[in-house]
């Protein structure tokens, strides 16, 4: 165990640490933080959920200076939804400092963005195309940056973004200091880095397997038509906390999410396709528990922290094994158990094998739960919900229930009472659109049905430059995509 007292830290950070409550340093954080202080460029891997994004914000807050009014920070995030979240940790830690940051993302309206500039923040967590809109009208200079992060690095490139990176890092000081950090990584981000980068020291928590292994991960062998009944029937055994699904596709997404409404769930969906405004509130009733089950594509795989989450299903097996990766780390945080369950239809059997074979790890196969499994789920559920009522003040209830038990037999009465609760919307039949089975050749190329189609990204927004023209450097990021290598 290492303390954050023993790294050297300002007292307003230290301060911080402690009003986050965190008590001590988790293992990248203590390898890390040292290193980045340094001043040296570095790579940083560990584990998902492992706290990456305070073992950068602490270098980044210690690195700003509060006297000089200009961005002296910079991080770029893949998802809109992600900078949002790191923009909030980071704000945290630089909280004692005073350190001002701002978040600066696609969908949201950028004149509006272009006045919170004027508040003139230290720190800008940007998702690329956004801050390429800046650099731009000249909004946003980067010309006193002292420290670059790129997190989630490996799914940048992905979405096609390597060119707004490049452009981002040559219009920074040549003297600034860049860290890169992700969980999984690739050729393309060492590509990225020897242009980029100097000297650079690799810091990678050395861990048995690339998965948490807090995260218990199971499949089920589902056809197409089951999948839908196999989910709801797991919901009610199960009754996550909070869980998220993920499907393959946006149509995919809609009416799963329709399903699990009509059958009774407290479900909402996110993908490219919503507005901002729609994202967020999304977010927004997922984080504050308002629903428990959110539909999503791999626009929610990377980075997102939403404590609570303890059940993610893979409706639909991930397209690469980095994927796999990230969508299950969801779960299994900061050093919390999760349940990761992912459908594998019979000709989809290869691809968990080589999920298997690469994460070196055995993911057990369950029998399909059945009807009455779910409702014995069902029934504790409501039997749950009576026993937490009594903790309730049942003021006006009690006379009533003395009436009632006057004329009746308690057994009976609270078995009907039970009846009334058990949620009761069954198996309400609904067909969804099927989708093609993964193929298991390598080099297939991504179809735009995806999320992270050519021409909107995860983040909504036109990728490189805003003209949606599919450039060479996209296409072979693209190529890039089915090479699924988990280290170099
Ligand atoms: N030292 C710490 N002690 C306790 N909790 C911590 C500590 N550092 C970070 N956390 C918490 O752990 C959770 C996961 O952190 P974070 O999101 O940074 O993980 P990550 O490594 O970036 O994961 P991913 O690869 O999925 O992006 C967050 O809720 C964060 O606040
Ligand atoms: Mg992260």
């Amino acid at each position: 165990m290492s303390l954050f007292a023993d790294l050297n830290l300002s007292k307003p950070v230290m301060k911080a640490l402690e009003d986050m409550g965190f008590e001590s340093a988790t293992a990248i954080q203590a390898e890390a933080i040292p290193v980045a202080l340094s001043g040296t460029d570095m790579i940083g891997q560990a584990q998902t959920g492992t706290g990456k994004t305070v073992a950068f914000s602490i270098p980044m807050i210690e690195r700003i200076d509060t006297e000089e009014d200009v961005v002296q920070g910079l991080i770029l995030t893949p998802t809109r939804e992600l900078c949002i979240q790191v923009a909030d940790e980071i704000r945290k830690v630089g909280i004692h400092k005073k350190v001002r940051v701002l978040a600066v993302y696609g969908g949201q309206d950028i004149n509006r963005q272009i006045k919170s500039l004027k508040n003139r923040p230290h720190i800008i967590i940007a998702t690329p195309g956004r801050l390429i809109d800046h650099l731009n009208r000249k909004t946003i200079r980067l010309q006193n940056i002292r420290m670059v992060v790129l997190d989630e690095a490996d799914e940048m490139l992905d979405m096609g973004f390597v060119e707004d990176i490049e452009t981002i890092l040559s219009n920074c000081p040549e003297e600034r200091q860049t860290l890169l950090f992700s969980a999984t990584m690739k050729p393309g981000v060492k590509n990225l880095a020897q242009k980029f980068m100097k000297d650079i020291k690799h810091v990678s928590v050395k861990a048995q397997e690339v998965t948490v292994p807090l995260i218990e991960q199971v499949y089920y062998e589902v056809t197409e038509r089951q999948k839908l009944d196999v989910l709801t029937r797991l919901l009610d055994i199960q009754n996550p906390e909070l869980a998220i699904v993920f499907g393959r596709t946006k149509r995919r997404v809609d009416e799963l999410m329709n399903a699990l409404i009509t059958r009774g769930y407290q479900a909402d969906g996110l993908h490219g396709d919503l507005s901002q405004r729609q994202r967020d509130a999304v977010m927004k009733k997922f984080r504050d528990g308002s629903i428990d089950v959110l539909v999503a594509t791999d626009v929610a795989a990377r980075g997102l922290d939403v404590s609570g989450v303890t059940h993610v299903y893979n409706f639909d097996i991930p397209q690469d094994i980095d994927s796999y990766v990230h969508r299950i780390g969801r779960t299994g945080r900061a050093g919390k158990s999760g349940i990761a369950s992912t459908f594998v239809t019979p000709r989809e059997m290869e691809h968990l094998h080589q999920i298997e074979r690469i994460t070196k790890r055995k993911i057990a196969k369950r029998p399909l739960p059945t009807i009455a499994e779910a409702r014995i789920g069902k029934q504790r559920l409501a039997l749950d919900m009576i026993v937490e009522a009594t903790n309730e003040d049942l003021g006006g209830y009690r006379n009533l229930a003395k009436e009632l038990l006057d004329q009746y037999d308690s057994v009976m009465l609270v078995s009907a009472a039970l009846k009334l609760l058990t949620k009761n919307t069954n198996e309400v039949p609904i067909t969804l659109t099927e989708e093609q089975p993964l193929r298991t050749k390598r080099t297939k190329p991504k179809t735009d049905r995806r999320d992270r189609g050519r021409k909107t990204g995860p983040t909504g927004m036109k990728p490189a430059g805003g003209k949606g023209k599919l450039k060479q450097g996209k296409k072979e990021a693209r190529s890039r995509k089915k090479e699924a290598v988990l280290s170099w």
